[in-house]
C-alpha cells in the first residue's frame, strides 16, 4: 500500500480552544512517520475563520478579501500544528505549490493553511496530493461521513460508506462563498476525478481515527474508476 497520504483537518478540530486535540494529531502523525509514512497536512479555519470572514462581510469587503483573511486563518490553524510537531514539521506555512514543493522535498510533514481565494482547504489538499503525485486524502471532518443529506439538517440522513467520486456533487448543498464550501467544493472534486485521488472523508474529533480511516474502517470511502 502506498505509504503517502495527504491529511485534510477540519478548523473546527485543530482549534487554540482545544490544545490536547492538537498534542493527539502531532503524535498520531510522528507515529505514522515513525511507520514509515510522508504525510501532508491542510488545516481548515474553523470557526474562527468564519468569525473574521463575518466582519469582513459586514465591512462590505469583497469575497476574495474575506477568503484571504480565511486563509490567513487557517495558516494560523496550521502553525499552532507544524510547532506542536517540534522537529518532524516544517517551517514556515507554505504559501504557495512551490513553497509546497521545497519543504516536501525536506523529508519533513509539510502542514499548509489556505492557498488562494475562490476555494476550500479541500482543494487545498487535492492540488498538494495531485502536485506530490499521492493518490490518498484523508479528510477529517467533524460529521461521520457522507450523508445522502446534510446530516446537520436532517436527522434521518444516511451515512454512505462507499461513493464514486462523481457521485458526491448530487448529496452536498453547498454555499460558494468565503466561509462556505462545505466538504468537498468543485474544485477539490474535479481535481479528485482528474487524477483519480481516493478520498476517505471521517469523525476526525479523535485523532487515533486516522488510523482506522487509512484502512478503510471508518467514514465514507470516495473512490474514482480507473
Ligand atoms: N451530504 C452531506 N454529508 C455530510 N455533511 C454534509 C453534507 N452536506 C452538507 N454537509 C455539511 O458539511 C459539513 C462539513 O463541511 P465543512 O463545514 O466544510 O467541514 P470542514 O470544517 O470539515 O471542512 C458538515 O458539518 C455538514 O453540516
Ligand atoms: O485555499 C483556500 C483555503 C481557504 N480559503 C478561505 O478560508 C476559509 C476557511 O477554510 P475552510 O473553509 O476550508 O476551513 P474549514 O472548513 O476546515 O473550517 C474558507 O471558507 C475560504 O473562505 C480560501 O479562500 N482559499
Amino acid at each position: 500500500m502506498e505509504k503517502r497520504f495527504v491529511l485534510k483537518i477540519s478548523g473546527k478540530i485543530i482549534d487554540p480552544r482545544e490544545p490536547q486535540r492538537i498534542a493527539g494529531y502531532s503524535s498520531v502523525i510522528k507515529r505514522l512517520v515513525d511507520d514509515g509514512y510522508r504525510v501532508a497536512v491542510v488545516v481548515g479555519g474553523g470557526p474562527y475563520a468564519r468569525e473574521y470572514i463575518s466582519c469582513a462581510k459586514n465591512l462590505g469587503f469583497t469575497d476574495a478579501q474575506a477568503d484571504i483573511i480565511g486563509i490567513e486563518i487557517a495558516r494560523v490553524n496550521a502553525l499552532l500544528l507544524a510547532y506542536a510537531l517540534g522537529e518532524y514539521g516544517y517551517i514556515p506555512i507554505p504559501r504557495n505549490i512551490e513553497d509546497v514543493y521545497r519543504a516536501w522535498s525536506t523529508g519533513k510533514v509539510v502542514v499548509v493553511g489556505g492557498l488562494q481565494p475562490g476555494q476550500s482547504t479541500a482543494a487545498v489538499a487535492m492540488v498538494i496530493a495531485e502536485s506530490l503525485g499521492v493518490r490518498n486524502v484523508l479528510y477529517a471532518t467533524t460529521v461521520d461521513g457522507i450523508y445522502d443529506k446534510d446530516p446537520n439538517k436532517f436527522s434521518n440522513a444516511k451515512k454512505l460508506n462507499r461513493i464514486s467520486i462523481d457521485e458526491v456533487q448530487k448529496y452536498i448543498s453547498q454555499r460558494y462563498e468565503a466561509g462556505g464550501y462545505e466538504l468537498l467544493d468543485p474544485l477539490a472534486i474535479g481535481i479528485a476525478k482528474r487524477s483519480c485521488i481516493e478520498i476517505t472523508v471521517f469523525n476526525g474529533l479523535q485523532p487515533e481515527n486516522v488510523f482506522k480511516a487509512l484502512l478503510h474502517e471508518i467514514g465514507t470511502h470516495v473512490i474514482c474508476h480507473e
